[in-house]
């Protein structure tokens, strides 16, 4: 559905994005997680045909951006970080305006009704855009965006600057857009990404430092582990645990509860050693206090492969 192939921009002498390459398939949402500056915006914008790039290509639905632009934008809704809002307008007339500067022919009441319900804006239809919230604000801008009914929705930032109901708001509506489109959106929020994504771009400096799902990406990084705390003599424990087979490696961690011991174990497969280390503590006279999966989140796992927290901003 999108084919981008060596995106690179220039200004001036500063390259900004650095050969980008990725593609996306049809029904996909993919999300573009990156820090301040790292280049999600550029890549929106040449995307959307917004910018020009210093090379590289763009393709939408099979339509290069730069040769076939009007082709190309039909495949495409876009939610630029500041929506294109005019706020003495009504929510009426926004979307009218928008309507035919899209020159749209799908039936304009049922289309736009069918935009208001997707956006969740029905209920303030009538109201003066400048009186609303932003997080109605910004779910106008998406309405603004589904006119046409494109098969791409580009979405830059769709949660900044929205309060924690909002954003939770926004992002029910993503996972829903993606159940009829292909959507990509930028965040620098990564639990936001781990909800939405089915893939996740890591970016930084213009560069893409990975390309997996969110879940792949955690397990590929942190490796598998998990911790079991067992009510037993730490010593002989510890000698048992590192016998079960799987386990490759066992570490004393600090635990809560005093009549129990704690450990970290790396493992061969999580779900096959949970298996046998119960089997074992059960022929023990031991207890079994506690077995979890130890779990790096997203934002661990951007901070491992960016390697530093400059340039975060929240
Ligand atoms: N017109 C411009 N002239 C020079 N440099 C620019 C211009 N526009 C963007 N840049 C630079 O390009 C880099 C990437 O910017 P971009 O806006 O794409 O980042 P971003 O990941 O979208 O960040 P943000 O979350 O702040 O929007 C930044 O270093 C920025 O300063």
């Amino acid at each position: 559905m999108i084919e981008v192939r060596e995106l690179v921009k220039n200004y001036g002498s500063k390259r900004v994005l650095d050969h980008i390459s990725f593609d996306v398939n049809k029904g996909e949402i993919l999300g573009l997680l990156g820090a301040n500056g790292a280049g999600k915006t550029t890549t929106m914008n040449i995307m959307t045909g917004n910018l020009s790039s210093t090379g590289g290509t763009v393709r939408l639905n099979g339509h290069e951006i730069l040769e076939e632009p009007l082709q190309a934008k039909k495949e495409l809704g876009y939610l630029p970080e500041n929506p294109p809002l005019y706020p003495d307008m009504t929510v009426k007339e926004y979307l009218k305006f928008a309507y035919r500067l899209k020159k749209c022919r799908l039936p304009y009441k049922e289309h736009i009704e069918d935009v208001c319900k997707a956006a969740y804006i029905t209920d303030v239809y009538d109201r003066v855009i400048k009186n609303l919230s932003k997080g109605y604000r910004q779910r106008i801008g998406i309405a603004q965006a589904l006119i046409g009914e494109p098969k791409i929705l580009i979405l830059d930032e769709p949660t900044s600057g929205l309060d924690p109901v909002q954003m939770l708001e926004i992002r029910n509506l993503i996972t829903r857009l993606g159940k009829k489109h292909t959507v990509i959106f930028s965040s620098h929020i990564l639990p936001e990404v781990q909800a939405v994504c089915d893939r996740v771009l890591v970016i930084q400096k213009g560069r893409i430092l990975a390309d997996d799902t969110p879940k792949h990406l955690e397990e590929t990084l942190s490796g598998k582990k998990l911790k079991v705390c067992i009510a037993g003599p730490e010593r002989e424990v510890e000698q048992a645990l590192r016998e079960v087979p799987g386990v490759l490696k066992v570490s004393r961690i600090l635990c809560q509860d005093k009549r129990s011991c704690s450990f970290e174990l790396q493992v061969e497969d999580e779900t096959d050693v949970r298996w046998k280390i119960a089997a074992k503590i059960k022929q023990s006279p031991w207890l079994l206090t506690e077995i979890t999966g130890v779990h790096l989140s997203l934002e661990d796992i951007f901070l491992k492969l960016t390697g530093k927290k400059e340039g975060r901003k929240q």
